[in-house]
């Protein structure tokens, strides 16, 4: 699957926006990828996911992925890779895991999420594994938007990376013109 054909397909699910938008990290963006108008295509998402397990070599047992970008992309790398997929959620805005979901001690842990812009969230989903014991493998995103400025301590493995402008809020040059909008649910 050529690059050229996976920009095609964010763009033909309308999910690459452009506007004015606030991000999960506080930070500004004139662009936003809307990972779910992707992910709403199951036939889509089942292409994308297969893409990008066969970039990983590792062995797991299990797949983990932040609510709610993570949990469609952990279903579907787990029903492709024939291992349990987790999902985390944030609790008074801590990652946490629910549900009764549990880590087992040792087990191999892939992470996977929709998008990464700081790798901020992912991160916190890898502190929450290695914290109930488990062992993070590898870590695998569809969008890689961090340009490498990103807080994993391991590299992510991802289907695209795109050159996206991020600003901080104090140094935001579109704030001039409008307020942001935010899309995504934090
Ligand atoms: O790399 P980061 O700087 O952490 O930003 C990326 C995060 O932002 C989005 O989720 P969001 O918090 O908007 O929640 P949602 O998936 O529930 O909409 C996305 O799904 C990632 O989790
Ligand atoms: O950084 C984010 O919050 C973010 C950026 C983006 O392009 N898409 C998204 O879902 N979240």
């Amino acid at each position: 699957m050529k690059m050229e054909e996976i920009i095609t397909i964010f763009q033909e699910s309308n999910a690459l926006l452009e506007g004015h938008f606030l991000l999960t990290s506080g930070k500004h963006s004139n662009r936003y990828i809307q990972c779910a108008q992707v992910l709403k295509e199951p036939k889509v998402t089942e292409k994308l996911v297969s893409h990008l397990a066969k970039q990983l070599e590792g062995k797991y047992d299990l797949v983990v992925g932040p609510a709610m970008g993570g949990v469609i992309v952990a279903y579907e790398m787990g029903r492709q890779l024939g291992i349990p997929a987790l999902f985390t959620e944030r609790e008074k805005g801590e990652m946490t895991l629910r549900r009764n979901f549990e880590i087992p001690t040792d087990a191999r842990v892939l992470v996977v999420e929709d998008v990464i812009t700081t790798g901020g969230s992912v991160q916190e989903v890898v502190d929450l594994v290695k914290k109930a014991g488990g062992i993070i493998v590898d870590v695998a995103v569809l969008v890689d938007r961090s340009g490498g400025n990103h807080v994993l301590e391991i590299p992510p493995i991802s289907l695209v990376k795109l050159e996206v402008e991020t600003y901080s809020p104090d140094d935001c040059p579109l704030c001039k013109e409008s307020q942001p909008v935010k899309p995504g649910s934090r």
